[in-house]
């Protein structure tokens, strides 16, 4: 699914009036009705609702969906926050609504009796909006504040910018959002997330043909996306066509984290799998993970040493190498991620401690050309980018943007709705996943996934866009079977992945008949 800018929005709106020749009255139409036919579908039963309606175009989308509601059946009253210079195709559909023997009346916040409704339906502002909300909206988002019946935003909670601008001091929070066409930005983020409630997006028609030109600034990767390039197994298959991952991590006061990497890349699709930690942690490692061999390096401190990796360790024999899980910060550690980033011919993965050197490897990191990983969550990627992490969820997508074609990496900027962006700068953000990935640990599944998948296919975008749906799924089905976002541990999480994997192969299946 397409996410989009508001100016992306307009641009597509633009040529398909333009360029296809439709309507704006079509389109508004079409937003109406879909609109509508949402809201009858999430409230079976409702019978009478209010629309607070607004100036521009989703005003207009309120008329729209207020004339449809009342043909379903649906006694539907309109209150106009602001009808001031009212033009276009949104004036036209007021016309309409009031031809079809309806009035539309002023909203007053004093006599507003919120409470009658059973539905209250939002289409005051849009993606029109820029900076705090101003009168007369602002007495109105205070009114819908109040009230304990539902809200259901058209498009965009009104005041909630569309992109990674400030979310202004009050804005409508919504118990449902119905997108129109293609969610915003902001959809995705945090603390505009929390002001949509539950989203549904629907179609307004817009002719495929216009995003060629208008772009797209990122895609939603979900089931669909995943099972569309999650590669087939040959019945021939023979363990090392699967690949041969290395993976690298440990130290004594993080001695499960190799483990739990470990599991999760077996049950992931690892091929031949070995698990080069400090010696001292295979006896505890290898009754946990047996399939996995082992090189036990030399250690110091109970962390790897500066000559843990030898000068013939033979990184280039790994079709992917994984450098992080439970690695710590010794500062020995560095020249391990250096000699990774020099000699990993195959696919590099750097997650957790091995982020820690980033900054100081510049030079290794600008001459490196084989693909390369980086997973950080944001104090990490505040730590590469030479910032904050309140900058960072600030900015989530143009910062990992900048980053990723900044270094030609692929980049897993992590938290909730993690963003995954190509080294060419394409987006695609996860919603999969819940709060019970909020824990130690599962960063360490999600290395192991991302090294079993990314040697499964060449096309190393959707490897590793395909992994993050599996971590976030099995998160997902861990919590619908026995599992609680409370109890959820990192090594039960890696124990979901046959079932995710499983799904999505469900899926092709269901797709193919
Ligand atoms: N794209 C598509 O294909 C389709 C899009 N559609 C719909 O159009 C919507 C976008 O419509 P839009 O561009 O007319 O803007 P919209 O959000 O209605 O608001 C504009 C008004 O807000 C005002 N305003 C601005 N800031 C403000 C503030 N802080 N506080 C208070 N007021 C503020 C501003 O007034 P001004 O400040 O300029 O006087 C202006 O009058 C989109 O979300 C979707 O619902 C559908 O109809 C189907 C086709
Ligand atoms: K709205």
């Amino acid at each position: 699914m397409r996410v989009v800018t508001a100016e992306q929005m307009r641009e597509a709106d633009r040529l398909a009036i333009e360029e296809i020749g439709m309507k704006e009255e079509l389109l508004m139409e079409n937003a109406g009705r879909a609109a509508a036919a949402k809201i009858i579908e999430l409230y079976p039963g409702l019978q009478y609702a209010a629309v607070l309606a607004g100036k521009g175009n989703n005003g207009g989308d309120g008329y729209t969906i207020a004339r449809t509601l009342e043909s379903e059946g649906i006694r539907t009253d309109v209150y106009f926050v602001s009808s001031d210079g009212l033009k276009g195709a949104a004036l036209y559909h007021r016309t309409l609504y009031e031809k079809s023997g309806f009035t539309p009346r002023q909203f007053d916040p004093s006599s507003f009796q919120a409470d009658s409704y059973g539905v209250i339906i939002d289409a005051m502002l849009g993606t029109g909006i820029k900076g705090e909300v101003k009168p007369p909206f602002d007495k109105a988002v205070q009114v819908l504040g109040k009230t304990d019946t539902p809200i259901v935003a058209v498009d965009i909670p009104s005041g909630i910018p569309s992109g990674e601008e400030d979310v202004p001091s009050s804005a409508v929070k919504a118990d449902a959002t119905v997108i129109l066409e293609s969610p915003k930005l902001s959809a995705y983020l945090f603390p505009a997330k929390e002001y949509y409630g539950q989203t549904h997006t629907v179609s307004i028609g817009m002719p495929n043909a216009v995003w060629h030109k208008a772009g797209n600034e990122a895609v939603e990767w979900g089931m669909t996306e995943t099972s569309a390039s999650f590669p087939v197994r040959k019945e021939n298959a023979h363990k090392g066509r699967h690949g041969r991952g290395l993976l690298i991590g440990g130290s004594k006061n993080m001695a499960g984290a190799p483990a739990i990497a470990a599991l999760a890349a077996l049950e992931s699709g690892a091929g031949l799998l070995t698990t080069a930690l400090p010696e001292s942690l295979m006896y505890t490692t290898a009754p946990l993970v047996p399939e996995t061999t082992f090189l036990r390096l030399p250690e110091k401190e109970g962390e790897l040493a500066e000559d843990s990796v030898s000068s013939d360790f033979g990184f280039d024999r790994y079709d992917a190498v994984a450098v992080g899980p439970g690695l710590g910060r010794l500062k020995e550690a560095k020249e391990i991620v250096r000699r990774a980033l020099v000699e990993t011919a195959g696919i590099l993965i750097l997650d957790a401690d091995a982020l820690y050197w980033l900054p100081e490897l510049e030079q290794e990191l600008s001459e490196r050309t084989a693909p390369l990983i980086l997973t950080p969550h944001p104090g990490e990627m505040a730590h590469l980018a030479g910032t904050t992490p309140g900058e960072v969820n600030k900015h989530r997508f143009s910062l990992a943007g900048q980053y990723a074609r900044k270094t030609g990496c692929y980049l897993v900027l992590k938290g909730a709705n993690t963003i995954c962006t190509t080294p060419e700068g394409d987006q695609a953000v996860h919603t999969s996943g819940n709060a019970g990935l909020a824990k130690g640990g599962s960063g360490d599944t999600l290395t192991g996934i991302l090294l079993g998948q990314v040697m499964q296919d060449e096309d190393t975008a959707a490897m590793v866009n395909n992994a993050v749906f599996l971590h976030g799924h099995a998160a997902d089905l861990a919590v619908e079977q026995e599992e609680t976002d409370y109890s959820l541990r990192a090594s039960k999480l890696a124990s979901y992945v046959p079932r995710a994997i499983k799904n999505v192969q469900l899926f092709q299946e269901n797709r193919r008949r």
